[in-house]
């Protein structure tokens, strides 16, 4: 298991060790020591999550405000997402800033979101199946979000936008400007 730096403060990618013979694959995805020595947190996970969705699915920008704010140890279990990340701390040097990196069933790669991040995915292959591990419990009035065309963060979602389902609930998301951040 190995820590990628991303360009985004307290952002990072966890590389795995995948070890491959005849019948398949085997890799270790999370360990409670080796994810404390990446991310310098000690602060337990206390919810996991999971979502499927179909080539082209968007979901995104999300977050969660204050106190409920979550940190998330996300990964693609099937197929290939686009992950995107955006830093909405406004006292963080990156702020603004955005990241983005491919998760998939083949490179095993896994991307962590630190509190106060916008984050979002879209589906690349025909199926995918999502995983995300949280670090506080979902709070329907705590959530906030980022329309995922904003034109001034200008994200890649290397899609063309005819091919894009999204929720209702999602189109109606504000501007970055707009946020309640
Ligand atoms: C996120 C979440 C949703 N739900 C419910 C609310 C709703 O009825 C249904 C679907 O919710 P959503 O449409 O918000 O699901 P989705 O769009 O997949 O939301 C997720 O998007 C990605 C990008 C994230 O970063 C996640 O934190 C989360 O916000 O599931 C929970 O019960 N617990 C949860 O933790």
């Amino acid at each position: 298991m190995e820590r990628i730096e991303t360009p985004l403060a307290g952002s990072f990618i966890i590389r795995p060790r995948v070890f491959e013979d005849e019948r398949g694959i085997f890799c270790e995805t999370f360990k409670d020591d080796k994810f404390k020595e990446f991310s310098g947190i000690d602060r337990p996970f206390v919810q996991d999550n999971q979502s499927a969705s179909t080539y082209g699915v968007l979901r995104g920008l999300h977050f969660q405000r204050g106190e409920m704010s979550q940190s998330k140890l996300v990964r693609a279990v099937v197929g290939e997402v686009l992950d995107v990340i955006v830093d909405i701390r406004r006292d963080s040097p990156t702020f603004g800033q955005s990241f983005s990196v491919r998760l998939s069933d083949k490179n095993h790669l896994q991307l962590y979101v630190p509190r106060g991040f916008a984050h979002g995915f879209v589906t690349l292959s025909p199926r995918s199946v999502f995983a995300y591990k949280c670090d506080n419990y979902y709070d329907k009035s705590s959530e906030g979000g980022i329309i995922y065309n904003d034109p001034e963060l200008a994200l890649d979602w290397e899609l063309d936008a005819s091919e894009l389902i999204i929720s209702e609930k999602d189109l109606l998301l504000p501007k970055f400007q707009d946020a309640s951040l």
